[in-house]
């Protein structure tokens, strides 16, 4: 920070008198002492910081650890790391800021969950939060100071009243009927299984944020928004290359246009977040039609004066609604298929569970989860197997220092729970790439102890943990068990008739993840379950034509404009 300052208020008028009273030759030497000076002493204080928080490996001055860094899938190196220093929590320096990876559950629940009240703050983050939607968005909100705190407290309340364990409850219905036609669609295109997870869960959002559903997979509010947040998830994966290589050298992002910024959202000084503006309107044009009262959209307007919301602040809660739910919600369902595909003996118990609760004439609901103990272990273990927030999303940090087993942690320290590290440890989950969902039956020998009554930290922990928890849980149970209750998931065949094979190492580099496209076959388990399918496809799709809606904004329109 000092040395930014300092560039930046180095007035060009000292510079021409020092070069007139001392001469070129006197004032470059003079330049080289003191910057090699400076960056000694900042090097000493990187040592001093290191020799006082957890293990890792030795930084170099400036630029630490980043040029270390694995091209892809850092939280395998740092999980490595973990193991070679044989410590659960592990200090790695982008550039000249050490960030703490946690690998451990115990360790994450211990700092994270019980001492939330400490580590309830983001870190600065420059390329995700600083050149993105800033401090009006509850994801990237760095609460240090009271003022801080209690905006962060409004933008999570307000948060809670439009997704809200309580408040979902009201979307059971509506959800469910975007699940059954994912099941219907999938009868007629089995082989775009993507396309309609994705629908399905940019419309749950959609009807929750702006009471209008999307119908079509090919809406481009679909492609666009989750396009948008593949590369948002981008942005979060420390990384040698630009932009996150900013992280490294803050300083360039103070060159005006530079190329290393293009496609980042903010557009300079004075000018709002591109994605402010699209979901603003969004928001304004759902409050604006008329009916759906209930929308969150609505909501936030009519509150607004009470908690003095500013517009970039309405923009993100609506937006975060698309930006934190759709693409996690889909890439999780994508998961659950690559497991079916790939472990079809996990299929049987259930289907026998299913056949038995269920029957072949509806579909699960609800109403069935208490007595289908086997599906509910299952999508546990979707959740678990391969986590879609791979890091647990943003970092925390912590508003003060603190010590862990004697390592200090310092204030505002990037904190980031390795999720992958955490649900791939064989002391908790043996054998942890078999998804195995016997795992969370108690009375197994698969099963482990691990904090927490969920068996899982797929969203995250303590004051910041995932706002859209619930929503999501409830829809990845009913999608889930639909799935399975209705669907053979068997091995496509190539030209020649051979199964084509699915890798389950091969997932996306981002912040959420997810696999990289495969083929599957997707056929109904009986004539009696799809006629099933059929009928409660229809129903639901009469019960939608509700929120049937047209929206005047693209996101394209917002984002195609140059960076400037
Ligand atoms: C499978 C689906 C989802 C997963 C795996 C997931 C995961 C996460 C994770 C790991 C975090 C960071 C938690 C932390 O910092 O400790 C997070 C934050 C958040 N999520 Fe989700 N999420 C999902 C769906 C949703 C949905 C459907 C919504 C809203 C409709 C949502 C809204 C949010 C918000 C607003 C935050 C920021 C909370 C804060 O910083 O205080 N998420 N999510």
């Amino acid at each position: 920070m000092a040395i930014e300052q300092l560039f930046g208020e180095l007035p060009l008028h000292h510079l021409q008198y020092g070069i007139s009273k001392f001469g070129a030759a006197s004032i470059v030497l003079a330049v080289l002492v003191t910057a090699t000076l400076g960056v000694l002493a900042d090097y000493a204080y990187m040592l001093y910081l290191r020799s006082k928080m957890p293990p890792g490996p030795l930084p170099w001055p400036i630029i630490g650890n980043t040029f270390q860094l694995p091209d892809n899938k850092p939280w395998i190196y740092f999980e490595e790391l973990s193991k070679r220093y044989n410590t659960p929590l592990i200090t790695y320096w982008i550039g000249r800021n050490p960030t703490v990876w946690i690998n451990d559950a115990w360790a994450a629940s211990e700092l994270l969950d019980k001492r939330a009240g400490i580590y309830c703050s983001r870190p600065r983050m420059l390329v995700f939060a600083e050149l993105g939607a800033g401090q009006n968005n509850l994801v990237n909100m760095i609460t240090t100071t009271p003022e801080q705190r209690d905006r962060w407290r409004v933008q999570r309340k307000v948060t809670h009243q439009g997704v809200g364990v309580q408040k979902v409850r009201d979307y059971r219905n509506f959800q469910n009927d975007e699940s059954k036609v994912v099941a219907y669609d999938l009868l007629q295109t089995p082989e775009e299984y993507v396309a309609h997870f994705e629908r399905y869960a940019t419309s749950v959002v959609s009807i929750i944020g702006f009471g209008r559903r999307v119908s079509d997979h090919t809406d481009p509010i679909i492609s666009e928004v989750i396009a948008v947040m593949h590369r948002a998830a981008d942005l979060n994966v420390p990384g040698k290359t630009f932009p996150m290589l900013l992280e490294t050298f803050p300083l360039l992002a103070k060159v005006p246009n530079a190329p290393w910024k293009h496609g980042l959202g903010k557009r300079g000084k004075g000018k709002s977040h591109r994605g402010h503006d699209f979901f603003y309107s969004l928001a304004h044009e759902a409050n604006e039609n008329p009916g759906h009262d209930d929308c969150y959209s609505k909501f936030l307007f009519k509150e607004a004066p009470k908690y003095n919301l500013k517009p970039q602040e309405i923009s993100a809660l609506a937006g975060n609604l698309f930006g934190a739910g759709s693409d996690t919600s889909s890439s999780t369902l994508i998961t659950a298929v690559l497991a079916m595909r790939a472990f079809p003996e996990t299929l049987i118990p259930a289907w026998e569970e299913l056949d038995r609760v269920v029957g072949p004439d509806r579909s699960p609901s609800f109403e069935d989860d208490a007595n289908l103990p086997y599906m509910r272990a299952f999508v546990k273990e979707v959740f678990r197997w391969r986590s879609v927030a791979i890091i647990g999303g943003q970092p925390h940090a912590p508003v003060q220092d603190d010590y862990y087993n004697g390592y200090l942690i310092p204030k505002l320290t990037w904190v980031q729970g390795n999720v992958w590290a955490i649900h791939h440890n064989e002391r908790e989950f043996p054998e942890p790439d078999r998804f195995n969902p016997r795992r969370y039956l108690k009375d197994d020998p698969a099963y482990r102890p691990f904090p927490g009554d969920k068996g899982y930290m797929t969203f995250g922990w303590g004051r910041r943990v995932c706002s859209g928890q619930a929503l999501a849980e409830q829809g990845t149970w009913l999608t889930v068990a639909r799935l399975v209750w209705g669907f053979k998931i068997e091995p496509a065949l190539d030209e020649s008739g051979k199964p084509i094979p699915v890798d389950i190492f091969d997932y996306t580099n981002g912040l959420n993840m997810r696999p990289q496209p495969f083929k599957v076959n997707i056929t109904p388990r009986s004539d009696r379950i799809r006629q099933a399918i059929v009928r409660e496809g229809e129903e639901a799709l009469a019960n939608l034509a509700q929120y049937e809606g047209e929206t005047k904004y693209r996101m394209s329109t917002f984002y195609s404009n140059p960076v400037d």
